[in-house]
């Protein structure tokens, strides 16, 4: 499988934009024109350039306006393709990219677009070019890849192409289906590219809002099938015109891009028999079991607050590693590890984020797959330093800072708290408090890294996403979006801010960066778990009066009820399938904080509705001049 991306999908000149798509891996670009346009040097220097970058040259587009024109246009075109033709000789590449007329003057009809063809193909094939026809979903006349097939059908010349793109395709709704009837040999190249499904005009949408594979919400993989089963053997080329991705990190945009195509083709080989690209042969996407434990980078006197903190919330200090100063915490089944090392990556943390979740240990079916499938997709495995006889857990680098851990049940790893940790005598006062496992994790991130981290949970994990929301700060929304498995044993949230005055921006600037900032405690008794929490001197977050008389009235809550939630601060949601009540922690310094969560009877979501009224309360409890307009 050979893939590629436009030079236009990523920030920077030509020259750092090279570097980072040959670093990422891949196999050749396509040549934007404006790319080549403004960078100062000559084509044939850029072509060596590309070559010396270890990637070839897949397309040089787009050539705009061409078929349909009337004389004297019509003849122009031609002699401004014949210019491009020498621009392309140059650069050293053959296949050249038309895109569907939009001018106002273009003349309509299949037939007289098919002879325009005819001609630029006689005089392509005299210098051993190819031309593809893409429609634009915007384009004047043709724009449905079933109208530019029909007229490179009618061209009928060997050097006239169809091209197909994802976007122009799936944006309008056409079915994919009709693609599996072209002869893949007809198909010069297919661009790929996903996008939100948002209600907008299409040139709109795709100029600015295309993004990776797997990050948007058009269906992609069933396009990606339908062109499999035609026989196309081709590159695999991203075309994403994407504002923030210009904006952003090249390197960072080129790993998701390529990460993006290679769990597209996994995906394809996966579902749909015989594909004729040879997709790549890996572990499949690892089946998540649950949360295994949390571990927090932190200081010695740090560590000592958050286990009073965690001792109030029932947790009991359960051991110590062998070898590393990491305490075990457990309740139920949550394991929290306090690691106060002085040297290694956990410390590093700590010096650039402070007291902070830094890891997270995943239990999943063969954790040494799961590692397999992620270097695959680009991601960094990470090692840390064991004494002899500790285990070496698999570990991979997330996003930002942070890191993934990988336990299994088939292997030693499963056994993990027996090798690697020493019981310690109970001394801790306080009692469990009934929270047995960990309902999700919160992320919090800056908003342009929010597509980064989708792709990367959904390309090695067997997650499903939900459909992004607006979450209501008082001081701006930020953009939330969950990954879940099916049956709810792993649950992400993820939210992403780009204005510090709200909390997830407040979090970002104090944290200095992405981090997880809450996690989220699962009871089945939330009101017994209130009770404990009192007992042992917990103070939850107070959340005013007036929010339980609109929950009252809203749900038609019975006024015994309402003050139940009342006296114990926890906020009320309920859907079709039922109810979600909710604790909150005040948070830890100005960073992280613990939610307690009751799910009854089907409820699947987090409580968005109370987000304004939770996180108006925790802007209360922060210090005041620590928070601008809280
Ligand atoms: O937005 C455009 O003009 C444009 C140009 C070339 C393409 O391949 C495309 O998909 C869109
Ligand atoms: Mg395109």
């Amino acid at each position: 499988m050979k893939t590629s991306i436009a030079t236009v999908s990523i920030s920077g000149d030509l020259r750092e934009k090279l570097e980072a798509i040959s670093a990422a891996g891949f196999d050749g670009v396509e040549i934007f024109e404006n790319d080549f346009l403004t960078f100062d040097a000559s084509p044939r220097e850029i072509g060596r350039m590309v070559r010396d970058a270890g990637l070839e040259i897949t397309l040089f587009q787009p050539f705009r306006d061409f078929e349909g024109m009337p004389e004297p246009h019509r003849s122009r075109t031609f002699d401004r393709a014949e210019r491009k033709f020498d621009v392309m000789q140059e650069l050293g590449t053959e296949l050249m990219l038309v895109c569907s007329n939009v001018s106002t003057i273009a003349l309509g009809g299949i037939d007289r677009a098919a002879d325009d063809f005819r001609e630029l193909g006689e005089r392509a094939a005299k210098r051993s070019i190819r031309v593809g026809y893409e429609a634009l979903a915007w384009g004047r006349h043709i724009n449905d890849h079933r109208d530019a097939w029909e007229i490179v059908r009618r061209a009928d010349h060997p050097n006239i192409g169809l091209i197909l793109d994802s976007f122009h395709t799936l944006a309008r709704r056409i079915d994919v289906e009709s693609i599996r009837a072209i002869p893949g040999d007809r198909i010069f190249i297919v661009q790929l590219a996903d996008a939100p499904m948002i209600d907008m005009d299409l040139l709109y949408l795709s100029r600015h809002f295309r993004n990776m594979p797997g990050e948007g919400d058009l269906p992609v993989v069933d396009f990606m099938r339908a062109v499999a089963a035609t026989g196309y053997k081709g590159p695999l080329s991203l075309e994403i015109f994407n504002d923030q991705f210009r904006g952003g990190s090249a390197k960072l945009i080129s790993v998701d891009g390529r990460r993006s195509l290679v769990d597209l083709a996994d995906r394809v080989a996966r579902s749909e028999g015989g594909v004729s690209f040879d997709a790549p042969q890996i572990p499949p996407r690892s089946s998540v079991r649950g949360v295994e434990f949390i571990e927090f980078a932190t200081s010695a006197e740090d560590a000592d607050e958050l286990a009073a903190f965690l001792h109030i919330m029932g947790f009991k200090t359960y051991g110590r590693h062998k070898s590393k100063a990491v305490t075990l915490l457990r309740q139920g089944g949550i394991n929290i590890l306090l690691n106060t090392e002085r040297t290694g990556f956990a410390y590093s943390s700590f010096v650039v984020h402070g007291t902070s979740a830094y890891a997270v240990c995943l239990k999943v079916d063969d954790a040494r797959d799961a590692v397999e499938r992620a270097k695959a997709l680009g991601a960094e495995p990470f090692e840390q330093s064991v004494s002899p006889g500790e285990l070496t857990i698999p570990a991979i680098r997330g996003v930002g800072g942070g890191l993934v851990y990988f336990v299994d049940e088939k292997s030693e790893l499963g056994s993990l708290w027996g090798i690697d940790f020493e019981p310690v005598e109970e001394t801790d006062a306080g009692m469990a408090a009934g929270l047995f496992r960990v309902d999700h994790v919160g992320q919090t991130m800056k908003a342009d890294e929010l597509p980064s981290w989708l792709l990367f949970y959904l390309s090695i994990f067997d997650l499903r996403k939900t459909p992004m929301i607006d979450i209501v700060d008082p001081s701006g929304l930020v953009r939330s979006q969950v990954v879940e498995s099916a049956d709810g044993a792993l649950r992400i949230t993820m939210n992403g801010a780009d204005n510090r005055r709200t909390l997830a921006g407040h979090f970002i600037a104090e944290n200095f960066g992405s981090s997880i900032q809450h996690l989220a405690f699962a009871t089945a008794d939330i009101f017994a778990t209130a009770e404990a929490l009192k007992a042992n001197g917990f103070s939850p977050l107070k959340i005013p009066r007036n929010y339980y008389d609109d929950v009252e009235a809203r749900f038609g809550l019975n006024p015994v009820m309402a003050d139940r939630l009342r006296e114990a601060n926890i906020l009320y949601d309920r859907d079709e399938q039922g109810e979600y009540l909710q604790l909150y922690s005040p948070s830890f310094r100005e960073g992280f904080f613990f939610e307690i969560v009751e799910r009854r009877g089907g409820y699947r979501g987090y409580g968005a509705p109370n987000a304004p009224f939770r996180i108006a309360a925790q802007k209360r409890h922060l210090r005041p001049e620590g928070m601008p307009g809280a």
